[in-house]
């Protein structure tokens, strides 16, 4: 190769190759090849996120990759050693100024700084000796170093102060991470961490992640993945002095699980909330420029992925609850295998529930698998039968009639209910034979269909009068059962004493500030009741909760095809949400889950829930791909874990084209895209789709998301869409601007 000309840098051997040297017993590497300054940056990077040091020697045309720190320069690497025509014999005025120069650096750059670690002092003074110590030779022989470590631009000098900012970052995280941990809070936090079972697999884990661009982990509920993984990086990437450089981003499906895990590992750490732990959620943030683990919602990564398509700067990657199969995570890992190739430094971990751990690794192209096993306290599991016996508590059956097969009746009229057939086969007196009459009585009237919000009332007061101290945290499908619940406990003798039952709501479309109460313990000689839905149902701890009551449902998108409808209906959850919401109770003490149906329908339900996306109506769906900007919606979904049929996906959006919601270049059209609309113009709003709907009675515009609070404020936003209605003018959903108020 002529002298002079840059070579490329193929990144993924270069990380392979690097890799090697770390793995293998040689110290150092040496590469005799011009990279050019940018491709010198590249592999330093590359380098550092091996845990090895570099330096470019010979005006960058020898590379050195080591596994000990490097000096500025190396009299065996020098090119014209022993070629005195290229020597520059600088006089000893000359270097003493130098060195003056080098001393003045060198303070400036350490001024402000609270505390300079020993290794810091250590580099300071070895900089300053090695000045001196050419300032001796400079006086007898060679002074080529000087040559060398002169910075011979302005970037040059801008390059080495950004390096050395951030040594010494790296260095003052590395010290204030050891500070903290000696705090008498951290460490009963640390015996306690050290208890988990994610803590034994603390460095299979770390040799794993440095070793694999794709993990996956299927870890077992409370072993510790969600607050135990990211951190054990953080603090192994900080120890070994890349604090600087490491960027960890957390994903969490919901908003609550987002900032109560950063609270969490904030507090493991002994630090406030926002230092080197933070959290982003949908227009709230608590971060710094300290911060190195932050916790976010899959939606606001999504959305940084449409800004920042390469996610320059982030270092590791964790996706939990990757089994839940929203459609954002969906979507997040089928972005997330594209870009792998594109950044072969970025290391992503996928972490699972025990079920479909091996779906994932497929799709990453057979990636490792770590299994952890789980940790919880005792959780006895009681079901309907065993319910209705211990409260004596009577169901009601609507037409008061406990004939065998009046049940068997009413219950062959419920459709497309899978599990309702299930319970009709069977035969209560044999089945229960060992319960009293009573219970058979209330088995027999039970509905599959209702949730029957007198029983849930009666299950939270048995315990408040029969059980040990501890906080409810009851499973409902949605508001209108919390709102009711709500109702009935304030009206109920014993729980409506506020003095002495704390009963907080808990639903997605409540600000954040109220989700959070959820955690607060309640006041002495006050017991906490939380109606939640199933946002409480994965990733969060509420530390003080030791029974939970489950009525086995939640709302979910479906699709009823022959309506052609997307509708927002109660469905029986699967096992592994039932596991989920047991696993509640138990993370800091024994617990009990009350499950409000009978055994024999939790062990017919599925193993897991079909995926959002084959849930959800196919042109919701493609516009919520427009919307994320993620490219052509029939490639886009082609890509994903399990596609939707292709001929649907194309149906879909012809379908879109004709009602002008996609244009004939499949972009979204006015009426398909985004409104953000303030509070004001919603009477226009309402006024253009009343517009609308004089032209095309059979749709109406439905959004995805219907409103929240912030400061106050009310707003509309995110992704509108047109749907078809059965009968014009009528909504099932309650999600139409028609119904909008
Ligand atoms: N806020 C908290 N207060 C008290 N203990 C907590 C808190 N958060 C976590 N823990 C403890 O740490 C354990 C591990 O929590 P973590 O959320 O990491 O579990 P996980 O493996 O992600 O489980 P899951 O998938 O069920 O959420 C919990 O079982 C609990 O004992």
């Amino acid at each position: 190769m002529p002298n002079g000309q840059v070579e490329k840098v193929d990144e993924h051997e270069w990380w392979n190759t690097i890799g090697q040297l770390r793995e293998g017993s040689q110290q150092e590497l040496v590469v005799k090849k011009n990279f050019g300054r940018d491709g010198q940056n590249t592999l330093a990077h590359i380098a550092q996120r091996h845990g090895l040091y570099f330096n470019a020697y010979n005006k960058g045309k020898t590379l050195v990759f080591s596994k000990v720190p490097l000096p500025d320069y190396r009299a065996d690497l020098d090119e014209r050693h022993g070629s005195s025509q290229n020597e520059v014999l600088c006089s000893v005025f000359v270097t003493v100024n130098i060195n003056i120069c080098v001393f003045l650096l060198t303070l400036c750059l350490n001024y402000g700084q609270i505390k300079m670690s020993n290794e810091t002092e250590r580099r300071v003074e070895n900089l300053l000796s090695r000045a001196q110590s050419n300032n001796n030779a400079s006086a007898s022989t060679s002074t080529v170093s000087m040559r060398q470590s002169l910075p011979s631009t302005s970037t040059a000098v801008a390059e080495s102060t950004t390096y050395v900012d951030k040594q010494k970052l790296s260095f003052q995280l590395r010290d204030m991470q050891r500070s903290k941990k000696m705090m008498p809070s951290a460490r009963s936090m640390q015996s306690f961490r050290e208890k988990l079972p994610a803590f034994k697999a603390r460095e299979e884990f770390l040799k794993a992640v440095a070793a694999n661009q794709v993990l996956v982990i299927s870890g077992e509920t409370g072993c510790g993945k969600t607050t135990q993984l990211p951190q054990f990086i953080l603090e192994e990437e900080i120890d070994n002095l890349r604090g600087a450089d490491c960027s960890i981003i957390c994903t969490q499906p919901r908003r609550i699980s987002a900032i109560s895990v950063a609270a969490r590992v904030g507090s493991e750490r002994g630090e406030e909330l926002g230092e080197t732990v933070g959290y982003q959620i949908r227009l709230e943030s608590k971060r710094s420029t300290q911060t190195r683990l932050l916790f976010c919602t899959t939606g606001v990564l999504l959305r940084k992925l449409v800004q920042e398509p390469d996610l320059v700067g982030v270092s590791h990657l964790l996706v939990d609850e990757i089994h839940e199969r929203g459609m954002n995570e969906d979507f997040l890992i089928i972005i997330l295998r594209d870009l792998l190739p594109r950044r072969p430094d970025l290391r992503l971990v996928l972490m699972s529930a025990t079920i479909n751990a091996e779906l994932f690794s497929k799709y990453f192209g057979d990636a490792p698998i770590m299994h952890i096993p789980g940790f919880t306290f005792p959780v006895a599991e009681l079901f309907l039968e065993d319910i209705l016996e211990k409260t004596q508590y009577k169901i009601k059956s609507e037409r008061d009639n406990f004939q065998g097969n009046s049940r068997k009746k009413r219950l062959a009229s419920v459709k497309n209910d899978p599990l309702a057939d299930v319970f009709q086969d069977v035969d209560i007196n044999k089945e229960y034979g060992n319960y009293s009459i009573t219970t058979r009585q209330s088995l027999e009237a039970w509905s599959v269909t209702e949730l029957d919000l007198s029983l849930v009332e009666g299950t939270i007061e048995y315990i408040c009068r029969h059980e040990g101290e501890g906080a409810i945290l009851v499973f409902l499908t949605g508001w209108d059962e919390i709102s009711k619940l709500l109702d009935k406990i304030k009206g109920n003798n014993l729980l409506g004493n506020s003095n002495k039952f704390l009963v907080l709501p808990l639903h997605g479309s409540m600000p954040t500030v109220n989700q959070r109460e959820i955690f607060d313990r309640a006041p002495a000689n006050m017991r906490k009741i939380v109606l939640a839905t199933n946002i409480a149902e994965s990733s969060i701890t509420i530390d003080d909760v030791v029974y939970v009551i489950d009525c086995g449902k939640a709302k979910e998108t479906s699709y009823d095809a022959l309506n052609k409808l997307a509708c927002l209906l109660p469905s029986w959850i699967s096992k592994a949400s039932a596991h989920q919401r047991r696993g509640r109770a138990g993370r800091v003490q024994p617990g009990v889950c009350y499950r409000l149906y009978p055994k024999v329908i939790h062990d017919a339900m599925p193993q897991f829930q079909l995926p959002e996306i084959l849930r959800t109506p196919l042109q919701e769906l493609c516009l919520t791909i427009k919307s994320l900007q993620l490219g052509a919606v029939a490639s886009f979904l082609a890509k994903s874990l399990q596609p939707p049929d292709p001929l649907s996906v194309k149906n879909a959006i012809e379908l879109l084209k004709t009602i002008g919601a996609l244009d004939d270049l499949e972009e979204l059209t006015y009426l398909g895209t985004k409104f953000y609309c303030h509070p004001s113009i919603v009477p226009l709003l309402k006024f253009y789709c009343t517009c609308f709907y004089l032209l095309l009675p059979n749709f109406d515009l439905c959004r995805t998301t219907s409103m929240y609070t912030t400061t106050g404020s009310k707003h509309w936003k995110d992704a509108a869409h047109w749907i078809r209605l059965p009968v014009p003018g009528s909504c099932i959903n309650n999600r139409c601007c028609s119904c909008l108020s």
